[in-house]
């Protein structure tokens, strides 16, 4: 009985969360458009550019999530993501992938590293993000990574579109969305694992439902900051 209970409860929270599918930013107006292959070179790189402030502070709020998690297994595979992003040496991790997309996309590495193209609302949207994880306990900011259920179907809906509209781009620029293909179902599985083990009260589920919500409020923000900046 009681674990009927308990399962049934543990269900719906985790379709509560799979729900915010519907808010995810791929229904953005700029994704569509990116994915249809109406979007203008100038475009591209205004969005390459500014999604780099995104890339850049991932591993910041990892760190804050680290710092604040009393749970060495946690700990353990969640180190993983920063390694992911960063690399251990020259030349690796996501960060030198997306650079390399910008150049890819014709933006100087100089250029996109400096962060000059990053417009305030882009950078708003991120700099909520860190501060999220750094000020909410650990295991909400562990549900505002929740996002990463629905990205892998738009990471391959992007690479075909890129690979389909935007044949200017050299090929070997959209490693980084490859690479995610794999990363982002294991890191999302895992801190799927997370909520489900340590949101067991219906305040706690509210709580990372919520942080769900607020992440999906940072995505978009960020497309409407980059749609206005480069597309009204
Ligand atoms: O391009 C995208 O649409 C997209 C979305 C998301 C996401 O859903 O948060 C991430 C990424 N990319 C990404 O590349 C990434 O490394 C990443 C880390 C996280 C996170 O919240 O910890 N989300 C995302």
């Amino acid at each position: 009985m009681t674990m009927t209970t308990t399962v049934t409860a543990t269900d719906s929270f985790i379709d509560a969360l799979r729900s915010h599918a519907r808010r995810y930013h791929d229904h953005h107006p700029f994704h569509v458009a990116m994915n249809e292959g109406r979007l203008s070179p100038p475009q591209i790189r205004g969005w390459v550019a500014n999604r780099f402030y995104y890339q850049q502070n991932i591993p910041r709020k990892d760190a804050a999530i680290l710092s604040n998690c009393p749970d060495r297994e946690v700990r353990r595979r969640w180190i993983r993501r920063i390694v992911d992003h960063d690399g251990t040496v020259g030349g690796e991790g996501g960060i030198e992938a997306w650079l390399r997309l910008g150049e890819a996309v014709g933006l100087a590495r100089e250029e996109v590293e400096d962060g000059r193209h990053v417009v305030p609302g882009v950078r708003f949207a991120v700099d909520a993000y860190v501060t999220f994880a750094r000020t909410r306990p650990w295991v909400e900011a562990v549900a505002s990574s929740l996002t990463e259920l629905f990205a892998p179907d738009l990471m391959a809906e992007r690479l075909a579109a890129f690979e389909r509209y935007y044949t200017w781009i050299d090929g070997s620029g959209l490693a980084y969305f490859r690479a995610r293909l794999r990363q982002a179902p294991r890191d999302s599985e895992h801190a799927l694992e997370v909520v489900t083990e340590y949101c067991r009260s219906a305040e706690e589920q509210a709580r990372a439902v919520a942080a769900l919500s607020f992440k999906c409020d940072v995505l978009w923000s960020m497309m409407d900051a980059i749609d206005r900046a480069y597309v009204e």
